[in-house]
């Protein structure tokens, strides 16, 4: 499990991370998401101690990452994908890495295997496609075995196959009980990847809760209507308190009201429907809404 509490960063007058606090539950992939320079880069090397916050803490299953015995069998991260020696092989790199931290040889072979790079194991390091280098730098994180992981921008500038093996690979990670937290600054990735979600902007939360809740609440949900009688059926849903909107090409947007309450109130008032659409917002939109310059938003979805 990770913990913010009252988490502040700032550099000068820059107000990096203002006042956070979540709650990172094991089992599910979290995704971390804002806008750019949102402060997620910020919060992630706080939890991970490689930044002081300047108050408030960040705590690994209760402990900040000062206090951890054994690190790397505690949380692992990937943060900078190309942070490798260029003239190491992989394997190499990984001996390294296992040997500096006191973790046994053979961990090495087994998570060579678990991110598909035994075949390349010995080829340089610097010759790796970014796919490669990030499967690397996700073999790195995995060392130690730890229950917490932390993934920042992982996706950023990959393939189609190399998102998709990302996703299904933090899944696998989080089925098997691990706390996953992902940064992306993409919603529509993070929204088919991550369970929960915690949503910033300007360091401050915006939103924590599950994928699913934020979407439903984020997107607007609203219904066309086109009928010959919409002069008749428009008052008749403002009436009823519903939000009422002509569009241009003749028919009405619903917000407020559900596609069968519509149908209800115009069969009632002997109203013929030629369309009764439901429509759904875009999440980018929604996302660009909640997280925009001009909005300032407190709102705790899933609370
Ligand atoms: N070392 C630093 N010195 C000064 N300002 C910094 C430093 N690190 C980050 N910042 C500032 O803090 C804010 C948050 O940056 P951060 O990199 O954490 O955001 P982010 O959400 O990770 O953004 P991105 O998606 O672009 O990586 C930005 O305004 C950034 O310019």
């Amino acid at each position: 499990m990770i913990e913010a509490i009252g988490l502040t960063k700032r550099y000068g007058t820059t107000v990096a991370v203002d006042d956070l606090s979540f709650t990172i539950a094991p089992g599910r992939v979290t995704g971390f998401l804002g806008p750019n320079g949102a402060g997620k880069s910020t919060t992630m090397r706080m939890i991970l101690g490689l930044d002081r916050p300047t108050s408030g803490k960040a705590l690994i299953d209760g402990k900040s990452y000062a206090q951890l015995d054994r690190p790397l069998r505690t949380v692992g991260a990937l943060l900078d994908a190309k942070w490798v020696h260029p003239n190491r092989s992989a394997k190499a790199h990984l001996q390294w890495l296992a040997k500096s931290n006191g973790l046994p040889d053979r961990r090495v072979g087994e998570v060579l295997d678990m991110v598909g790079l035994t075949a390349v194991a010995k080829r340089r390091a610097g010759g790796f496609s970014l796919g490669m280098s990030q499967r690397l730098g996700i073999a790195g994180a995995l060392l130690g075995d730890p229950q917490v992981l932390l993934f920042d921008e992982p996706v950023n500038g990959l393939d189609p196959e190399g998102i998709l093996w990302i996703r299904q690979f933090m899944q696998s990670l989080a089925a098997e009980g691990r706390t996953v937290l992902v940064s992306s600054h993409l919603l529509s990735e993070m929204a088919v990847t991550a369970q929960d979600l915690v949503v910033i902007g300007k360091g401050k939360i915006i939103s924590q809760g599950s994928t699913t809740e934020f979407i439903e609440k984020a997107t607007e949900n609203s219904v066309l209507v086109r009928s010959p009688h919409l002069s008749k059926l428009g008052p008749l849903l403002v009436d009823k308190g519903y939000t009422v909107r002509n569009d241009d090409d003749g028919a009405l947007t619903v917000v407020g009201a559900t596609s069968d309450q519509i149908g209800d109130i115009a069969g009632a008032n002997g109203v013929v429907l030629h369309e009764l659409s439901p429509q759904r917002g875009s999440l980018e939109q929604a996302f660009m809404q909640l997280t925009g310059d001009s909005v300032e938003y407190h709102a705790e979805i899933g609370k």
